[in-house]
Formats: structure tokens, C-alpha cells, sequence
């Protein structure tokens, strides 16, 4: 049973590749899968009784699997089903299991529930009548384990197709699944942890990693750990705190036209001029934060895309860019919106959100950030990052800023990437709101980023 963190992310699709491509006899494929999960549950379990809900297809032929081998095991065991089988596999555990089945209507509650009635099959919403039972027995139990994924959600978007009690943990079989990281389906899951099956799992995406910074090299000077501009706008507190958190990360930061000096002395402030950003120390600018949107914005924009830097794009100034102007550059750059901002950039891309991000990236040429409780991080090559940890508090005024200061600070670094870097930002940003805590200001997370870099291994 493994935590889930930098994990390679699979759909419906990828999953059934996997275990065509492993070479393993599907049966044996299920019967390893009923066994890990038999196992979870039974250390977990405490000896309670255990009632296993079974579907039609072969999530139900897991669950007949670990029954059988709960009750090998000496656990009190009742199994519960939908129908009879529909698969052959499902068909062959229900077989192996000597118990009686009861209707699901008709089960009474057990402590320890384990739903296995639906994966990676569901293909529509379950019947009302099934909800209802399956809440009625989930109400009643102490624990609910869900077997892959909890029964109602759709794997590769998240989407909750019928209403679902929620599980205290979700065994998630061969790979992380998209439905454990997005929303609405991810909070549902409870904790999330994979049980492998000898399935070797490739795709394009995975599970944001822990953060792993290394200190800065015995000969580093400020300039080689990375120089980052911040351009400042009308709303000076936002570059403030985007420089802030960027002056934790970066060697040299460079606050460019802001209209405040309450900021740490460690930053340097400069006027805003035509030439300001012509220092080729420069590793990283970063641009949006409290910008405006008036003409003065419009020309630091410019001038920031006219550059060679490496760019992060954030707040204000996605609402002025063009993203088919990044695709003449040949420097990185990263954008952050929201979901608010991300539509008014890529009006035209629909799709899940792993989708839509991953099509924005490969559009606009840019590694883009799509952020929000479920962020994702997609770059022009398909490569995707989905965050695995929210921390609710850190939806406040200015917390994207201190993202940006932060994203920009670690594209400056050395040896490093676009997606690399966004990846980074974007689990510090995440430990730094953990280790905040409570009632967080953004303010608090710039004061956090030390402890949380330490985290990080630096
Ligand atoms: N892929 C692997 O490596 C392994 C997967 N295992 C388990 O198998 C399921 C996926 O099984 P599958 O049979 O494809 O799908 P489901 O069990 O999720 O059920 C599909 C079944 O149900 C019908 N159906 C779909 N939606 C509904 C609905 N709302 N109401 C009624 N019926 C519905 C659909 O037509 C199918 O007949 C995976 O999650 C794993 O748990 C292996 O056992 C191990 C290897
Ligand atoms: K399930």
C-alpha cells in the first residue's frame, strides 16, 4: 500500500492498456487485486465485521475475491450484490466465494463496509434505489473503504455521476486514477493509497511529487542562485508579496515600479522604465501581480514579452495577453489562472480539466498553471501535474501572488524547468499554507516558506 505523492496517473483507458500490456492473466490480475485488499481491510478492520457490496462487473469480482480471502482469514464476512455477475471474471470470484449473497436492498450495516460496486466501468449514474442503500449502509458503518474508486464518481474527470456517502480511504488498484485528484470526486475519496498489482503504469501524467530543493551550491553567489524581476502595477501589495515570497527562493530579486517601500530591505527596488528589464542577470520575470489593466500595464506587458526572459504570467496580465504572442518566444514561460481567468484566455477549450489544461499548454506553447482546490500543472508537451493536497485556507487575497513570486523565483534558479519549476511552487506554496495554518494570511505563507522549503530537503 503506497501513498500516492509523484505517482503516474492512468484513465479508464490507460488502465485497460496496462494490464493488456503486463502480460499477466487478468484473473490473476483480480485475484492479486481481492488479495492486497483483503489484506488493507483486515489490518485496518480490527477484526469487525466486514460487509462487501458487490457490482456487476469485475470492481464486483474484487470484492467477491477479498471476501473470500477475509474470510479465509478468520474476519466476519457478508457479501452484498447488485445482480448476479456480468463478466466472466466477475462470474469466476463470485464462484470462489462459498458464502451466501444477499440483495443489497435487503443487507443489514457491518462496521467496516466495503463498496465494490463500480470502478472504472461506470458508465452512468447508480439507480436511486442503490444510492439510498449504499448511503443507509454507510451512515451505519465506522469505516467505508471504497475498492479503486468510490462508486458514482467518473474516473477520468472527477464528475460525480450519483450522490456518494464518501470513503474513509479509497485502495486504489495499480495506479492513481484522475477521479482521486479532481474535484468533486477527490474529497469523496478520503485518503487515497494504491495497491500494486504488478501493473506497470506509463502515461504523460502523475501525481505532483514532494518538492525536492537542494541547498544552494558551495560556490553559489546571489546572482547564480537565481535573479528574478517582479514588475509592479497598481496594486503595489500584490508585487510586494509576490517579491516577498520570491526573496525566500531567489538569490536577487528585483521589485520593478512599485509605490511602496514597506517590503523586507533585501529587495531592490528600481523605477519603471522602457529599458528596466534590459539586465541579462535577469533569470525569471514575473508579471500580473496587482498589474491594472490600464495602458501603463499594457506597456510593461509588452515589454516584459519583448524580452528574453523566461516569463511567469499571473492575475492582471492574463487578462491583457494574447497567448499566440507567446508562441514566437523562445524563452518558457508559465501562466497561473484561475478558473476565471483561464476561460477568458482559452474561451474555446472545453474538456475535462486535465483536458483543458493540457490543450492551453499545447496551444499557447506556455506551461500553464491552472489553479484552483484541484490544481494542475500542464506543460506543451503533454506532460501533466495534478496536485494531490489542498490546504482550504489558502483561498485568500493575495495567496496566488505569493504563487507567482514564488513560480518565478524557482524558473530563475539553475539546472531547472518550466514544469519543474511550476511543480515545485506550486507543493511549497501548498506546505507553506500547512504549516500557516488556521486563519493564514498571504503575508503568513512568505513566513512560511523556510519551514516548508526545510520540507523540501534544502
Ligand atoms: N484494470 C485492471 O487492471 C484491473 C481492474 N480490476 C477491477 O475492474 C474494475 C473495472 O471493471 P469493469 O468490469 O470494466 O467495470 P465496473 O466493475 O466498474 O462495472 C462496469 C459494469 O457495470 C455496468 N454499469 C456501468 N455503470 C452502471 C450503472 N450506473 N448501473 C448499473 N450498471 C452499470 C457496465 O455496463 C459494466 O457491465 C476496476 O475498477 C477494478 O476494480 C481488476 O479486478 C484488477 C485489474
Ligand atoms: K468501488
Amino acid at each position: 500500500m503506497r501513498p500516492i505523492d509523484g505517482l503516474t496517473v492512468l484513465t479508464a483507458a490507460e488502465m485497460r492498456t496496462a494490464e493488456q500490456a503486463s502480460g499477466v492473466d487478468e484473473a490473476a490480475l483480480m485475484d492479486r487485486a481481492g488479495a492486497a485488499i483483503a489484506e488493507v481491510v483486515r489490518r485496518i478492520g480490527g477484526g469487525q465485521e466486514v460487509l462487501v457490496l458487490c457490482g456487476p462487473g469485475n470492481n464486483g469480482g474484487d470484492g467477491y475475491v477479498a471476501a473470500s480471502a477475509l474470510r479465509q482469514a478468520g474476519i466476519p464476512v457478508r457479501v452484498a450484490a447488485l445482480s448476479d455477475p456480468r463478466t466472466d471474471l466477475a462470474r469466476r470470484a463470485r464462484a470462489g466465494w462459498a458464502g451466501p449473497v444477499e440483495p443489497i436492498a435487503e443487507a443489514s450495516a457491518a462496521p467496516v463496509l466495503l463498496d465494490a460496486l463500480f470502478g472504472t466501468g461506470l458508465s452512468r449514474g447508480l439507480d436511486e434505489p442503490v444510492v439510498e442503500s449504499l448511503h443507509a449502509l454507510s451512515i451505519r458503518a465506522v469505516l467505508t473503504i471504497a475498492v479503486d474508486l468510490p462508486s458514482g464518481v467518473a474516473t477520468d474527470s472527477g464528475a460525480l455521476l450519483s450522490a456518494y456517502p464518501g470513503a474513509a480511504l479509497t485502495l486504489a488498484l495499480g495506479a492513481p486514477k484522475p477521479a482521486h485528484l479532481l474535484l468533486p470526486a477527490a474529497p469523496l475519496c478520503g485518503t487515497v493509497r494504491v495497491l500494486d498489482i504488478g501493473i506497470a503504469a506509463r502515461s504523460q501524467a502523475s501525481v505532483l511529487p514532494v518538492a525536492s530543493l537542494r541547498s544552494p551550491a558551495v560556490d553559489a553567489h546571489k546572482f547564480s542562485r537565481g535573479m528574478v524581476a517582479v514588475v509592479a502595477g497598481r496594486m503595489p501589495g500584490a508585487s510586494a508579496l509576490a517579491a516577498s515570497a520570491a526573496a525566500r527562493v531567489a538569490g536577487y530579486v528585483l521589485l520593478i515600479g512599485s509605490a511602496t517601500d514597506r517590503l523586507p530591505h533585501a529587495i531592490v527596488r528600481r523605477r519603471w522604465a522602457e529599458d528596466a528589464l534590459f539586465d541579462p542577470r535577469i533569470g525569471a520575470v514575473v508579471i500580473g501581480p496587482g498589474l491594472g489593466p490600464d495602458e501603463e500595464a499594457r506597456a510593461k506587458l509588452n515589454a516584459a514579452l519583448a524580452s528574453d526572459h523566461a516569463l511567469v504570467i499571473d492575475g492582471d496580465a492574463l487578462r491583457l495577453l494574447d497567448p499566440a504572442r507567446l508562441r514566437s518566444r523562445a524563452s518558457p514561460a508559465i501562466l497561473t489562472p484561475h478558473e476565471g481567468e483561464f476561460a477568458h484566455l482559452f474561451p474555446d477549450v472545453k474538456g475535462s480539466k486535465i483536458d483543458r489544461a493540457r490543450t492551453a499548454a499545447g496551444e499557447s506553447g506556455a506551461t500553464v498553471v491552472l489553479k484552483g482546490p484541484d490544481t494542475i500543472i500542464a506543460a506543451p508537451t503533454g506532460e501533466v501535474r495534478l496536485a494531490a493536497r489542498h490546504v482550504p485556507w489558502l483561498a485568500t487575497a493575495g495567496s496566488g501572488d505569493v504563487l507567482a513570486g514564488l513560480t518565478g523565483a524557482l524558473l530563475a534558479g539553475p539546472d531547472t524547468t518550466a514544469l519543474a519549476a511550476a511543480s515545485s511552487a506550486v507543493w511549497l506554496h501548498t506546505e507553506a499554507a500547512r504549516i500557516a495554518g488556521p486563519a493564514l494570511i498571504a503575508d503568513d505563507l512568505t513566513l512560511a516558506l523556510p519551514a516548508a522549503i526545510a520540507q523540501a530537503g534544502a
